[in-house]
């Protein structure tokens, strides 16, 4: 699984992460949107964040059981300790960012909506601080994304998961 905040670039790493390790890819905010034909902006309006939430957790359990590749999650799904139970003995790759690159990364978009409110620079730096124990709670493999681009964040995650298949041989 790769997880990270909004703009740490798991939906850009993830298929090339697939790509190279030559197994499927997903991505929860799709399997989402696929599943409920709606953006991720339009349920966050219509029916609110715990909707949304409960939905993240119910593709992302789904996946982890019959989806053998790459999983992408969205920012904010680790939070759930009924997901972060699922992932346990998964290799989970955090993909750290800082707040200064991951504004810019994140931008002006309204697709995220939890960053669409009055101030979102505060609100991801919030993000960023209150998120960052849990997310090194569920990572077996941490990669700083600031200064690198996706194919050497790349090849640092085969070379990190690799390594730790040899450790427990
Ligand atoms: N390593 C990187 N360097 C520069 N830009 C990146 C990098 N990874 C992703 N991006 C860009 O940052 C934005 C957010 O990436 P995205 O994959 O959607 O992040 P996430 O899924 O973690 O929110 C996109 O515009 C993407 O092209
Ligand atoms: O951080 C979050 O809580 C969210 C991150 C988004 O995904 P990305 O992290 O891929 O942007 C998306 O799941 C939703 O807008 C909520
Ligand atoms: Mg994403």
């Amino acid at each position: 699984m790769v997880a990270g905040p909004p703009g740490s670039g798991k939906s850009t790493v993830g298929p090339r992460l697939a790509e190279r390790l030559g197994v499927p890819f997903r991505d929860s905010d799709d399997d989402i949107v696929l599943r409920t034909g709606r953006t991720i902006a339009d349920i966050f309006a219509t029916d609110g964040e715990p909707t949304f939430r409960a939905l993240e957790e119910s593709v992302i359990a789904e996946a982890l059981t019959e989806h053998g590749g790459v999983l992408s999650v969205g920012g904010g799904a680790v939070l759930s300790t009924a997901t972060r139970e699922r992932l346990r003995g998964h290799p989970v790759v955090f993909l750290n960012i800082g707040f200064a690159a991951g504004v810019r990364r994140v931008g002006l978009s309204t697709a995220r909506p939890l960053l669409a409110g009055v101030n979102p620079r505060a609100t991801y730096k919030s993000l960023l601080e209150a998120r960052l124990p849990v997310y090194r709670e569920v990572a077996t493999i941490e990669v700083a994304t600031d200064d690198r681009t996706p194919d050497e964040i790349v090849t640092v995650i085969a070379a990190e998961l690799s390594k730790n298949l040899e450790n427990t041989k």
